[in-house]
């Protein structure tokens, strides 16, 4: 009985779709945008003008119409944006849509935040919605981003705005196990989500992968898609598009290189850049902090805006993975009393999936890498973006800044600048971005560093992980391509590392030991006793919330003025700012001092109080007075051969120790590497640690060995010290109980 009905209601709802199409069509080809305009020029219809096909067979203007009711899309598209509250448009859908729905080529530019991904979603539906679309027409259309949770969100809107069609639709983005599944299923899908590397790898692996029908092709962030680093993937893939085809490219920040757009084969494409004229690059509701931080304060700084903004979520960048997991592990020690995620381009894709989900639903802080500064909209919002390290350039700067105060909500940043950074400022300023430029309030820092020296002592796990976050950043610097801006030779190396409570400054391999340290202010580090950090930790965690170098009231009044440290009040020069900024490693009372610049393989020895004793002051301890003053020869060369013999004999200790480290390390990595575990690759390349595909990983690879030089720096500078001997088969438990006996003569 039902059969019949639903076979004429079937046929009913063709008859009725075509007429809906051929309506749309009239509709869209009668009072087309002129070529070349801006929509948003043209005055918005009014809520209560007649739309679609008037009385006398003409129909409604589209160009300019600011309600989504007023443009030529189908029922399914009308109901669904309906449905998700979305009625108004914003500017760059005002600007971009009537373009769009006419087939024309676009090239969109908008602040971050504005909407833009509606703008391209809407045309796709559409388009395959008039041309009738079906399963068996394969790839319609294919929409390209340049991390795999932009794809994944995305992939959000399009189920949301596309809900009522019945188009497939698949996400194919790296890092998922079940590319077989998808191999078998990719020709039946029509609109695809990607990666680049994702979709290069179907078009290479998957039998009969066809896409020579597929109608509209779609870059989101295209500046980042066209940008060298995705070049020849970019390429791969054109060269197997058809060259009919709309092509729509979106971003924050657009290209206009003439070449990167011959690369796309762009046919007359509509420019539509809507915040040109505004006063402003980044939304106007975003209010931006620029502060001066000395390399070594940077963690202090961190921490005491942390501490001081408990109640807030926190989205922080740093410059590569190894210095996201560094912090993360190093501050969750501290217990900063706010959850802490991290997110960057090593983790599984699953857990990466799962911490973007959490910190969409949750007040917490957010470490992450370039994988989170473009195009993710954080469901509730992030209340301050804080970059801790300098973004690469003014683009990047105003993706990450973005993900705050999108869509008419506020938001807050902060960027901290070294003294030798200061040209950033002038680039902001050049590039309509409104920085308030403040100094922080040094009375109210809250140091970090010697408690990070102390958790270094006690996880040597996490020694490794500062070495190599130290290393990482220095390279990420010294390949950073504006020179103006990243000066490698200018950075504070010695307080840097002591700052993330290294007991030595790593050797920098790859800038072949060139780096010669600034003048060092502080030649000794501190070293907290074990206890006493502990105590410490808790006197940090319990500290009050009231203390915060960042009051939002200092950015109020001028914050929409250009900080220009020529006639600014704050009128800053690096040679002043290192004034105004004293060292946070000021030394306290009861802090050890060690000599970090002792001879290799020196043990360092305290007295009662807790000082550090040179030999000779040992050997004086144990005389009186004069007597020690006129110390027998024969006795001292006596004392300097047993010492020799101590230490020659703790060395051969340190190394079986070492080399059993190493072993057991390597064991464990090919176990994991077997295990085809792709998370934690620790001996990566990670300098940008910023993307979220595979073919990015496959770039990266290049460095790999480069970095597994460092790494393997890393490793010797922690067993520096350590005369080289012959290797003991000890068993573990033998060496823990070394390496603890050694560790407590160390600190008795
Ligand atoms: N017309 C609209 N009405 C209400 N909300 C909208 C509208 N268009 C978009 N939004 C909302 O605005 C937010 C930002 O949109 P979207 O992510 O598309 O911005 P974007 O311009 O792509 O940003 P980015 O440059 O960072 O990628 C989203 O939460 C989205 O749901």
């Amino acid at each position: 009985m039902k059969r019949p009905k639903s076979k004429e209601f079937r046929k009913q709802q063709r008859v009725s779709e075509q007429e809906e199409i051929d309506l749309l069509n009239s509709w869209i080809q009668f009072q087309p945008p002129d070529s070349g305009s801006n929509p948003m020029s043209l005055p918005p219809l009014t809520k209560s003008s007649p739309v679609g096909r008037l009385q006398d067979n003409t129909y409604s203007r589209y160009a300019g119409a600011s309600r989504f009711e007023q443009f030529p899309l189908s029922k399914k598209t009308k109901d669904a944006l309906r449905q998700a509250k979305f009625v108004v448009t914003t500017d760059i859908q005002r600007a971009a849509l009537p373009h769009a729905l006419c087939g024309r080529d676009i090239l969109g530019a908008a602040k971050t935040g504005s909407g833009k991904t509606l703008a391209f979603i809407i045309p796709v539906l559409e388009k395959l919605y008039r041309e009738r679309w079906g399963p068996e027409d394969g790839v319609g259309s294919i929409i390209i981003s340049p991390t795999r949770e932009l794809a994944g969100q995305i992939f959000d809107v399009l189920k949301d705005v596309g809900k009522h069609h019945n188009f497939s639709a698949g996400l194919l983005i790296g890092g998922r196990k079940d590319v077989e599944m998808e191999k078998e299923r990719v020709n039946e899908l029509n609109i695809l989500i990607c990666t680049p590397g994702r979709l290069l790898q179907h078009m290479d692996e998957t039998p009969n992968f066809d896409c020579s029908q597929m109608q509209v092709l779609v870059l989101d962030e295209a500046d980042s898609i066209l940008d060298s680093g995705f070049k020849k993937e970019l390429n791969a893939i054109i060269s197997q598009l058809p060259k009919r085809r709309q092509t729509l490219l979106f971003s924050a920040t657009q290209t206009k290189s003439i070449q990167d757009l011959a690369r796309l084969s762009l046919k007359d494409p509509e420019y539509l850049s809507v915040h040109e004229e505004s006063v402003t690059a980044t939304p106007s509701l975003l209010k931006q902090i620029v502060m001066v931080v000395p390399l070594e304060q940077k963690l202090d700084m961190l921490w005491s805006f942390i501490k001081s903004h408990l109640q807030s979520k926190i989205l922080v960048f740093l410059s590569s993975c190894k210095q996201v997991k560094f912090v993360f592990e190093a501050f969750k020690k501290l217990h900063p009393g706010i959850p802490l995620k991290c997110l960057h381009g090593r983790m599984k894709q699953e857990r990466r999936m799962a911490i973007y989900s959490e910190f969409c639903e949750k007040r917490s802080v957010l470490f992450s890498t370039d994988v989170a500064a473009r195009g993710l909209d954080f469901n509730k919002a992030v209340d301050w973006v804080v970059q801790v390290d300098c973004p690469e350039n003014v683009a990047s700067y105003i993706h990450r800044v973005g993900r705050t105060a999108r869509y008419k909500s506020d938001g807050k940043s902060v960027l901290f600048l070294l003294p030798s950074e200061m040209q950033m400022l002038e680039k902001l300023k050049a590039a309509k971005v409104p920085v308030h430029f403040t100094k922080p309030r040094q009375e109210r820092l809250q140091p970090v560093s010697t408690l990070l020296a102390s958790l270094l002592v006690k996880y040597p796990d996490l020694q490794h992980r500062a070495q190599r976050a130290f290393i990482t950043y220095m390279r990420s610097i010294h390949l950073q391509k504006d020179k103006d801006i990243f000066d490698v030779m200018k950075l504070p190396v010695n307080e840097y590392s002591a700052s993330l409570g290294l007991p030595m400054t790593p050797k920098i391999r790859f800038l072949n030991q060139k780096i010669k340290s600034k003048v060092v202010s502080t030649k000794s580090i501190l070293v907290e006793p074990e206890d006493s950090s502990k105590k410490n930790v808790l006197e940090v965690s319990r500290n009050k919330i009231d203390t915060d170098p960042f009051k939002d009231e200092e950015i109020e009044n001028d914050l929409f003025q250009l900080a220009d440290p020529a006639t600014n009040e704050d009128k800053v020069k690096s040679s002043e700012i290192e004034e105004i900024i004293p060292g946070t490693r000021v030394l306290k009372k009861k802090k050890l001092k060690i000599n970090v610049h002792r001879p290799v393989g020196t043990r360092v020895v305290f007295d009662d109080e807790g000082n550090t004793l040179p030999p000779l002051a040992r050997i004086a301890d144990t005389q009186s007075g004069k007597e020690a003053l006129l110390l027998d020869p024969e006795q001292k060369a006596e004392y300097y051969k047993r010492m020799r013999d101590d230490l020659k004999k703790a060395d051969k200790e340190d190394k079986i120790i070492e080399r059993q480290r190493l072993r057991e390390k390597r064991i464990k990595q090919k176990m994991k590497w077997k295990a085809g575990n792709d998370e934690e690759e620790e001996d990566q390349d990670d300098n940008s640690g910023s993307e979220g595909d595979e073919t990015v990983k496959r770039r990266h690879k290049k460095n790999k060995v480069y970095f597994d030089s460092d790494s393997d720096e890393g490793e010797r500078n922690e067993i520096a010290g350590n005369a080289r001997t012959s290797s003991g088969a000890a068993t573990l438990e033998e060496q823990e109980a070394l390496a603890l006996k050694l560790l407590n003569s160390m600190h008795s």
